[in-house]
């Protein structure tokens, strides 16, 4: 299937659903959609969801929705693929993550700007794996224009939360955003020992998940405008007096984040898509492609390039 086969209806944007985050049951569930792409099936199949207005925004559960796919099997060049397939040309992803840093607790969400590759090789982290080659820049791995303009969205939001928070009887800290922050990304499933924990603030990470690569790189090998909404779950395992994570620490406010997570896609979903048509939001991705991949040989085999059609069809006709 070509990607222009499988568009569906102004579909712009995509959002991926992390640990704790299978539905966006807050709005109107249309239909399911499960593109076969060149890379394989995605995750699970693609929910298409429309808000109130009857704008259509696509929702894939990165490690299916019974959560039955380990982070490092999780199929992200399909989950690219198939977005794209669609028509999504933003990608607002949700992560669990632990947090490397005192003031981000439990609960607060960050916007990062940064990653630290901690993969171990064993992820296909692109498209270009064949006779076509591809030098995409990632010096700024996540789609910059787009992360400002969700920050000042996402503190609207968060605002709203804790005057909620404080007008109800609930105990806990209202969440607080946290931007401009390094995320690493390391391969598990097992959590970091103490020594990586530590070794990691040293570095600068801020924050820790397994899941924003090989995402955020084939995000951007596919001109699609990429940002990560993680919350934090626990403080991992560099407090030298705390316990180090535990699944179960992790699960226990997974189920908060996720409320927050989908208050947030509702609060920035529909002018997310606005800003997707009228094209200036995201032009720093679209066409970044063009001089990243390395002039036309006669030893570019023909079923590559029909592979690559799908996610670049401009670059492959
Ligand atoms: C359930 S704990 C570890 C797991 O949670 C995060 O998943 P996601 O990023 O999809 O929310 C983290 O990256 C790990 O995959
Ligand atoms: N401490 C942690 N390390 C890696 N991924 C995580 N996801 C949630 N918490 C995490």
């Amino acid at each position: 299937m070509s990607t222009s086969e499988a568009s569906s209806e102004n579909v712009l944007v995509g959002v991926i659903g992390g640990s704790g985050l299978y539905h966006l049951d807050n709005l109107n569930f249309i239909e399911h959609v499960n593109p076969e792409t060149p890379w394989g099936f995605p995750s699970s199949p693609i929910a298409i969801c429309a808000l109130p207005s009857g704008t259509r925004v696509a929702f894939l559960a990165r490690h299916g929705v019974g959560h039955s796919i380990t982070p490092s099997n999780v199929p992200a060049r399909a989950n690219i693929a198939a977005l794209k397939s669609l028509g999504v040309r933003a990608v607002l992803a949700f992560s669990a993550v632990g947090s490397l840093r005192e003031e981000i607790a439990p609960g607060d969400v960050v916007i990062p700007t940064q990653i630290i590759d901690r993969t171990k090789g064993v992820r296909p982290a692109s498209f270009f794996d064949s006779s076509v080659v591809a030098h995409a820049s990632f010096g700024d791995p996540f789609a910059n224009r787009l992360v400002r303009w969700l920050e000042a969205r996402v503190r609207t939001v968060l605002d709203e939360e804790a005057e909620r928070i404080k007008s109800s009887e609930e105990e806990r800290q209202p969440p607080k955003l946290h931007t401009d922050k390094c995320v690493v990304c390391m391969e598990g499933p097992q959590f970091s020992t103490r020594a990586e924990s530590q070794l990691y603030r040293a570095w600068g990470g801020d924050i820790i998940n397994m899941s924003v690569l090989p995402e955020a790189k084939l995000a951007r090998e596919a001109e699609l405008s990429y940002a990560l909404i993680a919350t934090a779950t626990d403080y991992d395992a560099w407090r030298p007096h705390e316990a180090s994570v535990t699944a179960a620490e992790v699960f226990k406010t997974l189920q908060t984040n996720a409320a927050i997570s989908r208050h947030v896609a509702a609060a920035v979903l529909e002018a997310l898509h606005e800003a997707a048509a009228d094209g200036e939001l995201l032009s720093e991705e679209t066409g970044s492609m063009r001089f990243s991949i390395m002039p036309r040989s006669g030893k570019q085999n023909e079923d590559d390039k029909k592979k690559l059609r799908y996610i670049l069809p401009e670059y492959f006709n």
